[in-house]
């Protein structure tokens, strides 16, 4: 693969001003047929998302994704958000059980809005059999499959009725699935996100990797639809890590969702456990990635999110940050 580089490498370049105020700047996305404000999801993991932050971000216009790791309260919780008039989604893993539940929510009539196939490795055919299983069972929940890394597993799984595909092997913050096997996306996540966009024909979530708001738009720019983020929602009030004091300062859990502390054991850990600061409120941080990502609208001469999928860009490898931190 020629032209390889990541979200530090790239510089998007700016086009003539079409608004008065970056407030005209619309970030909504449209996925599944539903509308939400960003084109962010907090990642399906255990110290990212539980069900009082899933129902706030669905009741505020957001998208949001339940991880898969209690099985036993997916019927209930999909009653409960589908009872309060919002969206129902879970995911799913590819085991035995798994098949049993897609046939236990389609004999009581429970469809899920959306479905994420949560996969490490999601170019297989355990996976590829899981969205036919689900496609069949319920066809009218929006099939998120992954994670994959090139365009043949986009297509395979696009194929087998994937409505999108997650991209995304080892970019996390979190994993150490790129040391532990030497296989990946990580260090070139944005460049295969652009590989794999220019086969989809569906929908992509870029996911992992994500380290200030500015990748966002980046995202965008090379084609993803969607931007799945785990370590910038760490460490929030609402997140559901445990909270504690190291050296008289408040952080918080984030653990991986192959780490020993999600698995139990240690049993092909490729996930380890960090402690993010403390962060205040969610609902903060996505007024704050809202207001910038409209400024990258505005940067990118427009006004509505498309505009950025067709800007310039440069390759300025390792030296967007000169040595600067954000804050
Ligand atoms: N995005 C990423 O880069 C990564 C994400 N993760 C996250 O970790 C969690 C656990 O993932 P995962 O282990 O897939 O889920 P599971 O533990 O549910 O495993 C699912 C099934 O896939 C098998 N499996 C797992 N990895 C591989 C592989 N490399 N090759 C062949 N079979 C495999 C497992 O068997 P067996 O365990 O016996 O092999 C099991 O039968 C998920 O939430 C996932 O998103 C994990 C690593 C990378
Ligand atoms: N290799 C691993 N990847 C993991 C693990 N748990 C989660 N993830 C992936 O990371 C992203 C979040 O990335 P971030 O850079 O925004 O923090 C998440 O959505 C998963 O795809 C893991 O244990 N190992």
């Amino acid at each position: 693969m020629d032209n390889v580089f990541d979200y530090e490498d790239i510089q998007l370049i700016p086009a003539k001003c079409i608004v008065e105020s970056r407030s005209e700047c619309d970030t909504s996305v449209t996925l599944g047929g539903h509308t939400f404000k960003l084109p962010v999801v907090p990642a399906n993991m255990q110290t990212i998302i539980d069900e009082s932050l899933a129902v706030k971000l669905a009741e505020n216009g957001y998208f949001y994704i339940m991880h898969r790791f209690n099985p036993e309260t997916r019927i209930d919780f999909i009653k409960d958000m589908q009872g309060r008039g919002l969206i129902a989604s879970i995911s799913v893993g590819v085991k035995n059980e798994e098949y049993s539940f897609i046939e236990e929510l389609a004999a009581a009539n429970l469809v899920p809005d959306f479905m994420t196939i949560d996969i490490a490795h999601g170019h297989s055919n355990a996976v590829i059999r899981m969205i036919q299983h689900i496609k069949k069972h319920l066809p009218t929940s929006f099939v998120i499959a992954g994670n994959v890394g090139t365009p043949e597993a986009v297509r395979e799984l696009e194929n087998a009725g994937a409505d999108a595909t997650k991209v995304g092997i080892g970019p996390g913050k979190v994993c150490i699935t790129k040391i532990k096997t030497g296989f990946g996306t990580g260090g070139w996540q944005l460049a295969a996100l652009r590989w794999c966009a220019k086969a989809a024909t569906k929908p992509i979530i870029a996911d992992g990797g994500i380290r200030t708001h500015g990748d966002i738009a980046k995202s965008v720019r090379f084609g993803a639809s969607m931007v799945m983020i785990g370590s910038l929602f760490a460490g929030h009030e609402e997140s559901p890590g445990e909270t504690i004091e190291i050296d008289g300062k408040t952080v918080k859990e984030y653990f991986g969702s192959a780490s020993e502390f999600q698995k139990g054991e240690r049993k092909n850990v490729e996930g380890k456990k960090m402690y993010v600061e403390h962060k205040g409120s969610v609902k903060d941080t996505l007024i704050e990635m809202q207001q910038d990502l409209q400024s990258s609208i505005s940067y990118a001469g427009g006004n509505k999110l498309d505009a950025i999928r067709n800007v310039d860009y440069v390759i300025v490898k390792n030296s967007i940050f000169n040595g600067d931190k954000v804050y």
